[in-house]
């Protein structure tokens, strides 16, 4: 699913317009009338319902809904700021159809504002601002975003929270967005809503479908996109009748120090039930006996060194490469790091301790292999690019040195973002917050590790292998709950995962 940005969603709508024969007040009224069945079958009709409607088309949707509702006998009330005199078309129209209902509880706001007093039992209905903002609100606008922040009310934003930019809010005014309980969206949702910091502004989110051109969608183009499930199922390459385990794969994983044999484990077991032929795990010698025992399906190949990586191994025999759960930051094992990255010439994985050492030794990033799959979570990704105070800024970088390296990075957190070479940005739907616990990365890492060694693309991998692994959270949530689920259970779910993505529907 493609994420389009604020323009290009009022271009969309605009051609949808002009080439599919629907008018624009029509193609409102769709909107509006599925905004309406959406708050219809949440909340009845003891609940009042307060709409404070824009002078734009985000207002024209709103005073539609306020109609809507008004119909089907629910108390209403509307609030409409005309404060420039400049209103839209649409706007105007609906302002019109409304009043031609007999609705009288109307308030027209040009200057002064005498606000209605919001109870815990009422509905805010903001449709104040959408897809047209184009700076922060401040001044009276501000105060309303304010004042219906501070009360009790439920609130329900129209397309987008009044003062949230789609991308950027950098420089935005935090106190001055409106904090939605529920964002009902209209056709896609906006790329600021898959922003941590902005959970706040946007509540839960539905997309609705208004039916924007297929043809427009289909031509826009856009960096920005959420990976379907249809996607990811099209993506996965069916075994052949004689496939041998040489066909699969052989990988080496290179994990795992003194207090750290977990993750090597982890990552090697996640591997083990992700499709791969053969996997070689090298790790120091105290580890030994641990990943033989966990992981009896796998070779272990010890290090030279009792407890820390600490002599780069031949790579000859391998299909791919995935280096970090747990190595570490002692000085050897950086050093080891960075000269091993020498002989990666197959694909390869950099996680953890590997982009930790990475970061601390910053000069030898061009070290890394070309095409290679960086894993960072928020902060290991802040080591190798500085500081950043928000996620669009995150994501910025993110790409700059995606681009810098020509590398793949896979952002972990909640919308886990692929990022391209060539700058596209993958975000996935999977997981949830029970995953955000010690050892989740490295089972994406062994994930990620059989894919590579099965000959999947890279970005195939990415895609695949983020979304499996969200999906195998999303099962153990199921079994487990979210507060007990651990990377343990994300492993033994991975099988469940796996067949659900490769049965027929
Ligand atoms: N048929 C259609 O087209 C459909 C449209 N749809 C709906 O339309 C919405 C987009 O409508 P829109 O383009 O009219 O923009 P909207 O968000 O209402 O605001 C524009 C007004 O705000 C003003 N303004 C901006 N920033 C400001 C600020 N900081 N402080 C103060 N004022 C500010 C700006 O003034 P300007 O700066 O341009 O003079 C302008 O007057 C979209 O979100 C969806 O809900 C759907 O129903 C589908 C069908
Ligand atoms: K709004």
């Amino acid at each position: 699913m493609k994420i389009l940005s604020c323009k290009q969603q009022r271009e969309a709508d605009a051609y949808t317009i002009s080439h599919e024969s629907i008018l624009s007040i029509n193609l409102m009224e769709k909107a509006a009338s599925l905004i309406t069945d959406a708050i219809c079958r949440r909340w009845d009709k003891a609940r009042r319902m307060i709409v404070f409607a824009g002078a734009g088309n985000n207002g024209g949707d709103a005073l539609a809904v306020a109609r809507m509702l008004f119909l089907k006998h629910y108390p209403v009330e509307v609030v409409f700021f005309n404060v420039t005199g400049k209103i839209s078309e649409e706007c105007l129209t609906n302002i019109r159809r409304l009043k031609e209902c007999g609705f009288a509880n109307f308030t027209e706001v040009s200057s002064q504002f005498d606000p209605p007093k919001l109870t815990r039992n009422d509905i805010v209905i903001d449709g104040l601002f959408g897809a047209g903002l184009n700076k922060p609100l401040s001044g009276g606008f501000a105060a309303v975003v304010q004042y219906i922040n501070a009360s009790q009310s439920t609130v329900v934003s129209i397309d987008t929270p009044s003062g949230l930019m789609g991308e950027d809010n950098t420089y935005n005014v935090r106190q001055n967005i409106i904090q939605a309980d529920l964002t009902l969206t209209i056709q896609l949702p906006k790329l600021s809503f898959l922003f941590a910091e902005n959970e706040e502004y946007v509540g839960e989110w539905e997309v609705l479908d208004i039916g924007t051109s297929q043809e427009f969608m289909k031509n826009v183009t856009t960096p920005y996109y959420i990976t379907e499930e249809a996607k990811v199922r099209s993506l996965i390459r069916p075994y052949k009748k004689f496939a041998h385990k040489g066909m699969r794969g052989h990988g080496l994983l290179i994990a795992g120090s003194y207090g750290m044999g977990g993750a090597a484990v982890m990552a090697a077991q996640a591997c083990m039930r992700s499709g791969i032929g053969r996997l070689t795990v090298h790790t120091p010698i105290c580890n030994h006996n641990l990943v033989q025992t966990l992981v009896p399906q796998a070779t272990v190949e010890d290090d030279l060194h009792e407890r820390f990586f600490a002599e780069p191994t031949d790579l000859d025999n391998y299909q791919a490469i995935a280096i970090g759960p747990g190595l570490g930051q002692e000085e050897i094992t950086a050093k080891t790091t960075i000269e091993q990255l020498d002989s990666c010439y197959v694909p390869t994985v950099l996680d953890a301790d590997a982009l930790n050492n990475l970061s601390v030794y910053r000069n030898f990033l061009n070290r890394v292999p070309k095409q290679a799959i960086l894993t960072p979570h928020v902060k290991e990704l802040e080591r190798l690019v500085g500081r950043c105070s928000n996620s669009y800024e995150r994501l910025s970088k993110a790409k700059e040195l995606s681009s810098y390296l020509q590398c793949y990075i896979v952002l972990k957190g909640a919308w886990t973002t692929i990022i391209t070479p060539e700058g596209n940005c993958y975000f996935n739907p999977t997981g949830n917050p029970g995953m955000a616990t010690g050892g989740s990365g490295d089972v994406l890492t062994g994930i990620l590790l059989a894919l590579l060694a099965q000959g999947y693309p890279q970005e195939a991998a990415c895609r695949l292998g983020v979304y499996v692994h969200g999906l195998a959270g999303d099962i153990a949530r199921e079994r487990q709950g979210v507060i007990s689920m651990n990377a343990a259970d994300i492993i033994e779910a991975l099988p469940e995962a796996w067949k659900k993505l490769t049965e027929t529907k």
